[in-house]
C-alpha cells in the first residue's frame, strides 16, 4: 500500500508552507485532489504534526488576538490570510479552549461537508444558548444537534427554503422594498445622502423578515418612528442583542458565572425580542382558532402552527431565530452590494440595462423574472466573494477524515475560513469586482470548485434563511438601481469583524435620481 509517510515526493508537496507550495493554478489544485484521494486514514500523517502557532496553557493560541499579539480579532480576514501564508493549506489552533483545525483547500472543504451525514454538527453560539436556557425556552435551531435539530429544521425549512414556497413571499417583500424607496426619497438631503442610512436599512430588513417570520407588517418603514414605538424598540433591541452576542462569544466567558453589564444588557434585549415575538405568535394562534387561516395560504408562522408538529415554545423560538438571524445579515450585505455597484459604474449600468430589459415600465416582478436576472445575481455572488459576511464555516467531524494528507479524527472541530475566494489560485484578479466570472458560457467565467466559495455554508445545515435573504436582496437592489444612480465618495470600504463581517465605514451613499 502507498505509505504517505514514506513517500518523500508527496510529503514535499504537502509541506504546509506558503513559500513551498508547488501549485498556483487550478490545474495544480486538481492534481493534488487526485493524490489526496489515494490516502487512507491509517497512512496519513498524524494529527499532531499539523503546523500552527504555539499553544500555551489556559490561553491556547488565542493570545495572538490579545492587545500585545500580532492580530486583531476585528481584522480576522487579514489574520486568516496571514496564517495561510505562514502555514499553508492547513493549520491547528486552540481558540477559546477549543482545539480546531483550519482548512483552505476547496477539496478539503468538500471532504468535510460531504462527510456531514443527515445531522451535521456545528458548535452552539454560547450566549444565545445560555440566554434561552435562562428563559426556560428551547435553545433554537442554530444551537440544536442531532435528532432534535433535524425535527425542527425539517418543519421550518418546508416553508422558507423551498424555491416554490419562497416565491409566495415576493409580493410582500416587493411592497416593503417600494416603501423603503419612498422612505429614502423622503429623507434624502440635497447631496443625495440619506441620514443614518444604516438605521433605515435596518428598518427594511426587520420589516421584510417579520413579514415572513411573524406574518405581520410591523410598520417600521417610517421617517418619524416614535422612539418608544414597538418597531423602534425592536430595532434597538436587535442591534444591542446582535452586537453583544458577538462581544460575549469572543469574551473570557465570565458572563456564564456572573451577570456582567454586557450580559445583563444582552439578556434584557433578548427578553424584549422574545416578548414581541410572543405577541405575534399568539395573534396567529388566535387567527387559526377563529378559522381565519386555511392550510396552503403560504404563511410561515401560520403554516407552522397549523401543522401541529412542533410545540408552542419551539415555534416561538423558531420565529425569534429568524428575526435575530435575518436582520444584521441582509442589512450589511445590502450595504456591501451598494458599495460594489457604486464603485463600479459600468457594472451598475449593466444591471440597470438588464432590469429595463426584463422589467420594462411597471411590469410585475415574477419568480421567472427574478430567475432570469443573471447579471444582477452574478453581482450579488461576486459581492459575497469580496465581502464574505460569514468569515468561516465550521463543523465538528462525524467520522475520521484525511485532509491535506493529515489524519483528522472524528469529533475534531474544523474551521473553513472563507478566504480561498480571495486567492489568485482559485479566482484570477481576486481583488477586482468581476461579476462576469460567474456567468457560465462567458469568456470570463472562472471554472473553479464550488467549495472555494460558500457564503451560505453547505448541505443539510446550510443557512435556512438563504432563499429569504437572496430574494429580499434581489428585490431591494432592483428597486434601488431602477430608481437611483448610486454613488460613493468616501474612500475604500473594508470589513470589520464582530461576529459577522460588517462594513468598516458608515453607509454614506449618494442616491441620484435616474
Ligand atoms: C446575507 C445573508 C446571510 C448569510 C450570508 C448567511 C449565512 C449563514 C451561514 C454561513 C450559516 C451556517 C451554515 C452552515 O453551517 O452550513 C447560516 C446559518 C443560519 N442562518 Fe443564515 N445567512 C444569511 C441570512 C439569514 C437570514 C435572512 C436568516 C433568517 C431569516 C438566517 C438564519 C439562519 C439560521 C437560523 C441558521 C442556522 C441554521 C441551522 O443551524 O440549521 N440567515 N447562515
Amino acid at each position: 500500500m502507498h505509505n504517505l509517510r514514506n513517500c518523500a515526493c508527496f510529503c514535499n508537496r504537502f509541506k504546509s508552507n506558503y513559500q513551498k507550495r508547488t501549485f498556483t493554478t487550478i490545474a495544480g489544485a486538481v492534481k493534488i485532489k487526485e493524490d489526496i484521494k489515494k490516502i487512507d486514514f491509517a497512512n496519513a500523517k498524524p494529527f499532531n504534526e499539523i503546523p500552527g502557532p504555539r499553544s500555551i496553557p489556559v490561553l491556547g493560541t488565542s493570545y495572538e488576538y490579545l492587545p500585545f499579539g500580532p492580530y486583531s480579532l476585528h481584522a480576522l480576514q487579514d489574520a486568516l490570510l496571514d496564517k495561510y501564508r505562514k502555514y499553508g493549506n492547513i493549520w491547528r489552533e486552540t481558540f477559546a479552549s477549543i482545539p480546531a483545525v483550519n482548512i483552505i483547500l476547496p477539496d478539503d472543504i468538500e471532504t468535510l461537508f460531504k462527510s456531514d451525514g443527515s445531522t451535521p454538527i456545528r458548535l452552539a453560539i454560547e450566549p444565545l444558548k445560555l440566554v434561552r436556557e435562562r428563559f426556560q425556552m428551547p435553545i433554537g435551531l442554530a444551537n440544536l444537534q442531532g435528532k432534535e435539530w433535524r425535527k425542527i429544521r425539517s418543519s421550518m425549512q418546508k416553508f422558507i427554503l423551498r424555491p416554490a414556497e419562497i416565491s409566495n413571499f415576493i409580493e410582500a417583500q416587493d411592497i416593503i422594498a417600494d416603501d423603503f424607496i419612498s422612505l429614502m426619497k423622503e429623507l434624502r438631503t440635497e447631496d443625495g445622502e440619506v441620514p443614518d442610512f444604516q438605521r433605515q436599512i435596518y428598518k427594511w430588513a426587520l420589516e421584510s423578515v417579520a413579514a415572513i417570520a411573524l406574518d405581520t407588517r410591523l410598520g417600521c418603514i417610517s421617517a418619524h418612528l416614535d422612539p418608544s414605538s414597538e418597531p423602534s424598540v425592536m430595532i434597538d433591541a436587535t442591534r444591542i442583542f446582535m452586537n453583544l452576542m458577538g462581544k460575549l462569544t469572543f469574551s473570557s466567558g465570565l458572563y456564564k458565572y456572573i451577570s456582567t453589564p454586557s450580559w445583563t444588557q444582552f439578556a434584557r434585549a433578548g427578553e424584549t425580542l422574545l416578548r414581541i415575538t410572543q405577541k405575534y405568535t399568539e395573534a396567529a394562534i388566535q387567527k387559526i382558532k377563529e378559522g381565519r387561516f386555511e392550510e396552503g395560504q403560504s404563511k410561515y408562522l401560520l403554516s407552522l402552527l397549523a401543522m401541529k408538529d412542533l410545540s408552542y415554545k419551539d415555534i416561538l423560538i423558531s420565529s425569534n431565530e429568524l428575526i435575530t438571524g435575518g436582520i444584521d445579515t441582509t442589512s450589511h450585505t445590502l450595504v456591501f452590494n451598494l458599495y460594489t455597484l457604486a464603485t463600479n459604474h459600468e457594472k451598475q449600468e449593466k444591471v440597470y440595462e438588464e432590469l429595463n430589459r426584463i422589467l420594462p415600465d411597471k411590469s410585475p416582478i415574477t419568480p421567472e423574472a427574478l430567475k432570469s436576472m443573471r447579471y444582477l445575481k452574478a453581482c450579488i455572488k461576486e459581492t459575497f466573494r469580496l465581502f464574505p459576511l460569514v468569515p468561516t464555516n465550521t463543523r465538528v467531524t462525524a467520522k475520521d477524515l484525511v485532509m491535506s494528507g493529515y489524519q483528522i479524527p472524528s469529533g475534531t472541530m474544523v474551521v473553513a475560513p472563507n478566504i480561498a475566494s480571495r486567492l489568485p489560485e482559485y479566482f484570477p484578479s481576486p481583488d477586482e469586482f468581476i461579476p462576469e466570472r460567474w456567468l457560465r458560457g462567458g469568456d470570463m467565467h472562472t471554472d473553479t470548485s464550488g467549495f472555494a466559495h460558500l457564503p451560505f455554508g453547505f448541505g443539510a445545515r446550510m443557512c435556512i434563511g438563504r432563499r429569504v435573504a437572496e430574494q429580499e436582496l434581489q428585490l431591494a437592489l432592483i428597486k434601488l438601481v431602477k430608481n437611483f444612480r448610486i454613488e460613493w465618495h468616501h474612500g475604500k470600504m473594508g470589513v470589520y469583524f464582530y461576529m459577522l463581517h460588517v462594513p468598516d465605514k458608515p453607509a454614506r451613499f449618494a442616491f441620484i435620481d435616474r
